[in-house]
C-alpha cells in the first residue's frame, strides 16, 4: 500500500525523473492532440507537405527527356520536356505557397492548443509540488520553452515525409539508368545518421545544463525587472548579477558548443564520402555505362538533388527528433499529471458540524532535511476563530498549505467533519476555501476584478466587490484611486495606479473577503504590512463578523477562521490559541487560558506587552 510519505514524494514512490516515455508512443500520442485540435488542417497540411513533393522532384527527368529531344531531334519528346518544365516550376510555386499559408495556421492554432493543454495539466496536479521542487522545475522549464515550438514538430514530420517521397522518386530516377546506381543513396546514409547522433547528444546536453539555464535567466531577470529594482541598487549588487550571470551563462553555453564543434567534425566527413561517390556515379554513366546525354544530365542533376534530399529528409529527422524531446516532455507531464490527478471522490459538507481535526500530522518539504510540522493533533472547533502564533519558521503557514490541500501530510490525517481531507476533492475543498495569504499576488487587473478575481462568478457585482473592500478596511484605498473600482491597477499599464505594499496588501485581503459560504478562512500574516492599530481595528471588525454569522440561521457554515499574526494584542481575541514551536503544537487554549498556564504564550505576550509600555 502507498504510504502518505510516498504520495507526497514521487522519488521515494519509486518514481525516477528520468523516466520519460519513449520516442514513438509519444510521437502518436503528440499527432492525436494535434488532429483533435485540429482535424481538418492537419490532413490538409500533409497532403500540401505530399503533393509539393512530386514537381520538385521530377525536374531531372524532364531535363533527361529535353536533352534525349535535342540530342535525337525528336520535336513531341521536346514538348513533353518543356511543358512538364513549365508545369513543375509552376506547380512548385502554387503548392509551396499554399503549403506555407495553410501551414502557417495550422501551425498557430495547434500552437495556442498545446499551450493551453500544456498549463491545463500544470493546473490539474492538486499540490503544488512539482512547481516547487528544482527537478520538476528544470524539466518543465525546458518544455515551457518548447512547448510553443511544439507545432514546430508536426511541420517537420511532414516535411520529412515530404522530402522523404522526393527522395524515393529521385532514387527510382537514378536507378532507372541503371540500378546498382540506386546505390548512390547508400553513401549519403553516415550524413543521416550523423545529423540523427547529432540531436540526440544536443538533448542530452541540453538536458544536462537545464539548472544552469534556469539560474541565468533568474539573474537576468533579478537585474532587469521591477520587483527586486531596489535591493539590487541599495545593496549594490549590479555588477556582482552581472558578472554572476556571464560566469552561468558560460557555464550553460560552453558545453553545447563543444558538443557542436565535435559532431560537426564528423559531418564533414560523411559528406566528404557522398561527395566522392556522387562524382563516381557521373563517371560511370558517362564512360562504363555509356549513357546518353539526357542520362549523364539526369545523373549530374538528379544526383545533385539526391544528396539535398537525404540532407533535407535528415534535416527534417533532425528537427522532428529535437521537437520529439519536448514532444516527449509533454508526455511525461501528462502522465505525472495523470498519476497526481485527484482521485477523491468525497463530497464536501455543506456545513462544518464538528470542525476540523489533526492527528498526529506531520510534513517535511521534499528535499528538506527536517519536517515543517511534526506530530501534531488538535481540534479546530466549528464556528471557532482560531489564531496560530510562533515564531519565524515553526510552521504556521506550513499548516495553512495543508489545511487549503496544497500539500498532503506525510503522516497522520486531517479530517473535516470525521471525513479524511484527502477523500475530499481538491476542488470542491478550494472553492469552500477564502484566503489571504503573507504572499499574496498582485493582481494587476482593474481594481474591481483584482478584488472581484476572490469569487469568479461575482467579480462584476459591484456592491460585492464594494463589501468586501468595506471588510478589508480598503475603502481608503479606494477611494484614493482615480477612477475608484474602475481603476486599471498596475503602472505598467495605460493609466495603471501604482499602490504601496500596505495598499496592495489591503486589495489581496478584500479578495479574500469575496466569497460566501466559506468553510475555512485562511488569513495568513495578511496584514503584516499593516500598523497595529490598523491590523487590530480590521481584526476586531472580522471577529465580530465571523461570531456574528456563527449561529445565524441560513448563513452559518460554521466557518473556522484561521488567522496567523505575530501580533498578540490582535491574536488574543481568537477563541482558541495555537502555539507552534520548531514545528511542534506546544501548547492551545484561549488567551486567558494560555497566560494563566504560564508558559511560552504567557512569555511571548509579557514581552511584547512590556514592549508596547516602554
Ligand atoms: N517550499 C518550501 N520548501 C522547503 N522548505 C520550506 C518551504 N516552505 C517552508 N519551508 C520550511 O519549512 C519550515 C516552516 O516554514 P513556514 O513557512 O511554515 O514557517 P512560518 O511559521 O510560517 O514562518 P514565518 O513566520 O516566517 O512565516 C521552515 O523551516 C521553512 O524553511
Amino acid at each position: 500500500m502507498t504510504t502518505a510519505a510516498e504520495r507526497t514524494d514521487p522519488i521515494a514512490a519509486g518514481e525516477s525523473m528520468d523516466e520519460v516515455p519513449t520516442a514513438l508512443p509519444t510521437l502518436r500520442r503528440s499527432l492525436q492532440l494535434a488532429h483533435r485540435a485540429e482535424p481538418r488542417l492537419i490532413i490538409v497540411s500533409l497532403l500540401l507537405a505530399l503533393l509539393e513533393a512530386l514537381p520538385d522532384s521530377l525536374f531531372a527527368l524532364w531535363l533527361m527527356l529535353l536533352a534525349d529531344a535535342f540530342a535525337d531531334r525528336d520535336p513531341t519528346l521536346a514538348w513533353i520536356g518543356c511543358f512538364g518544365l513549365a508545369a513543375s516550376g509552376v506547380g512548385s510555386w502554387l503548392l509551396g505557397t499554399l503549403a506555407g499559408r495553410v501551414q502557417r495556421t495550422f501551425r498557430l492554432r495547434v500552437g495556442a492548443a498545446l499551450e493551453g493543454h500544456v498549463a491545463g495539466l500544470q493546473a490539474k496536479v492538486p499540490t503544488i509540488e512539482h512547481q516547487e521542487r528544482p527537478e520538476y522545475l528544470d524539466r518543465l522549464s525546458v518544455l515551457k520553452d518548447q512547448v510553443w515550438q511544439l507545432d514546430h514538430m508536426f511541420l517537420a514530420l511532414f516535411s520529412m515525409l515530404g522530402a522523404a517521397l522526393r527522395l524515393a522518386i529521385t532514387v527510382g530516377l537514378v536507378m532507372s539508368v541503371h540500378p546498382l546506381l540506386g546505390l548512390l543513396v547508400l553513401f549519403a546514409l553516415p550524413t543521416v545518421w550523423v545529423s540523427s547522433r547529432r540531436s540526440a547528444s544536443a538533448q542530452r546536453v541540453l538536458e544536462r545544463v537545464a539548472p544552469q539555464e534556469r539560474r541565468h535567466r533568474h539573474l537576468f531577470a533579478l537585474g532587469t525587472t521591477q520587483q527586486p529594482a531596489k535591493e539590487v541598487r541599495i545593496w549594490g549588487l549590479g555588477p556582482s548579477l552581472v558578472e554572476r550571470r556571464r560566469r552561468v551563462w558560460h557555464a550553460w553555453y560552453r558545453p553545447q558548443a563543444r558538443q557542436r564543434w565535435g559532431t560537426a567534425g564528423w559531418q564533414v566527413v560523411a559528406w566528404i564520402v557522398f561527395a566522392a561517390a556522387y562524382v563516381a556515379a557521373i563517371v560511370i554513366t558517362a564512360t562504363v555505362l555509356g549513357g546518353s546525354a539526357g542520362q549523364v544530365l539526369m545523373i549530374v542533376t538528379a544526383g545533385s538533388r539526391l544528396s539535398q534530399y537525404v540532407s533535407m529528409t535528415a534535416g527534417e529527422a533532425d528537427f522532428v527528433r529535437m521537437w520529439l524531446d519536448a514532444s516527449q516532455r509533454l508526455a511525461w507531464l501528462e502522465s505525472y499529471a495523470g498519476r497526481h490527478a485527484d482521485a477523491a471522490a468525497g463530497s464536501v459538507p455543506e456545513r462544518l458540524t464538528d470542525g476540523i481535526r489533526l492527528e498526529r500530522v506531520s510534513f517535511g518539504y521534499p528535499g528538506a532535511d527536517r519536517p515543517a510540522l511534526q506530530d501534531v493533533s488538535v481540534d479546530l472547533p466549528a464556528g471557532a476563530v482560531i489564531a496560530v502564533v510562533g515564531e519565524n519558521g515553526a510552521g504556521k503557514s506550513t499548516l495553512m498549505k495543508l489545511l487549503s490541500r496544497f500539500y498532503t501530510p506525510s503522516s497522520g490525517r486531517i479530517t473535516v467533519d470525521g471525513v479524511d481531507l484527502e477523500r475530499l476533492p481538491a476542488e470542491a475543498w478550494r472553492m469552500r476555501l477564502a484566503g489571504a495569504y503573507q504572499d499574496f499576488f498582485n493582481f494587476e487587473l482593474p481594481a474591481t476584478h483584482s478584488v472581484g478575481v476572490g469569487d469568479l462568478a461575482r467579480r462584476d457585482d459591484h456592491e460585492a466587490v464594494g463589501c468586501a473592500v468595506q471588510r478589508a478596511g480598503a475603502d481608503d484605498v479606494i477611494a484614493g484611486l482615480p477612477r475608484g473600482l474602475r481603476t486599471q491597477l498596475g503602472p505598467t499599464w495605460e493609466g495603471g495606479a501604482e499602490l504601496s505594499f500596505g495598499q496592495w496588501q489591503k486589495i489581496a485581503l478584500a479578495r479574500g473577503f469575496m466569497r460566501r459560504d466559506t468553510l475555512l478562512q485562511v488569513l495568513d500574516e495578511p496584514t503584516a504590512a499593516l500598523d497595529a492599530e490598523t491590523e487590530h481595528a480590521l481584526f476586531e471588525s472580522f471577529v465580530a463578523q465571523a461570531r456574528a454569522d456563527h449561529g445565524r440561521t441560513g448563513s452559518d457554515t460554521g466557518r473556522i477562521t484561521l488567522l496567523v499574526s505575530h501580533r498578540f494584542s490582535t491574536v488574543r481575541m481568537a477563541d482558541l490559541i495555537l502555539v507552534l514551536q520548531g514545528s511542534r503544537l506546544v501548547e492551545v487554549g484561549s488567551h486567558e487560558e494560555l497566560i494563566a498556564g504560564d508558559g511560552l504564550y504567557a512569555e511571548l505576550y509579557g514581552i511584547q506587552a512590556a514592549g508596547y509600555r516602554r
